[in-house]
């Protein structure tokens, strides 16, 4: 079984996709951590930023693993854990050019394809490209003030400048960002987080303890 959770930035697609992974049982998997890993790389190694060949080699070399556990996800380079680097205003910057390169998309899905079932899918293009066979897909938004609001609790900048950062990484993801036409569309506005894990879970065609 696989369930996608696309939609827009900070929509809460990671805390959604960890609630409903938890109350299933399953991993999630968060396919933006991997844009966000290339991204670091290659601002640590000092690459330019849209030269994918020289991404990619530098991320081929490297002994990187995926973590995919339902309470989290975490990145790490053999010993040293990049989780905690993942979400910097400098990454967020940088990864929608990353994200934009053909041959980091395939590199990111070729891993994402080779994940044996069942799992929680959350990003972009999880229901639209990478798993278009999900058994379940669903799109989250929020308006750009809600989703700054909440985002603000995580960061040192603040709501307008957040926003602002938010409404341009949307815009920049633009092109990989669309519902699935069989996607359910939520929008978390007016919803807690349990509220809307709860109405992805009603909506689930079997339901598994
Ligand atoms: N329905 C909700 N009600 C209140 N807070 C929420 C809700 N959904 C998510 N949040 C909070 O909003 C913030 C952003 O959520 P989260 O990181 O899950 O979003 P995301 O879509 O995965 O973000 P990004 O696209 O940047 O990776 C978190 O602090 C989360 O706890
Ligand atoms: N399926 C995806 C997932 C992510 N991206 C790009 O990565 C950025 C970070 O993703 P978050 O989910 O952590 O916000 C995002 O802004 C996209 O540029 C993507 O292209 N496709």
């Amino acid at each position: 079984m696989i369930v996608t959770i696309d939609g827009v930035a900070a929509s809460g697609k990671s805390s959604v996709a960890s609630g409903v992974a938890r109350a299933l049982g399953v991993p999630y998997v968060s396919s933006g951590l991997l844009y966000r890993t290339a991204t670091l790389l290659g601002l640590e190694a000092g690459l330019h930023l849209s030269d994918a060949a020289s991404l990619l080699a530098c991320l081929e070399k490297r002994p990187l693993r995926l973590e995919a556990l339902a309470e989290g996800n975490r990145v790490w380079l053999g010993d040293r854990e990049l989780t905690g680097d993942l979400h910097s205003s400098r990454v967020d910057q940088g990864v929608s050019v990353v994200a934009a390169l053909p041959e980091v998309r395939a590199w990111v899905d070729a891993q994402l394809r080779a994940l044996p079932e069942p799992f929680v899918a959350e990003g972009r293009d999880m229901g639209t490209n990478v798993f278009p066979h999900a058994d379940a897909k669903f799109y989250l938004t929020a308006s750009p003030r809600v989703r700054a609001e909440r985002r603000a609790q995580e960061r040192p900048e603040d709501v307008p400048a957040i926003e602002a950062a938010l409404v341009e990484r949307d815009r920049r993801d633009t092109v990989q960002s669309a519902p699935a036409p069989d996607a359910r569309v939520i929008d978390t506005g007016p919803l807690t987080l349990d509220g809307v894990v709860g109405t992805v879970l009603a909506a689930l065609p079997t339901r598994r303890a």
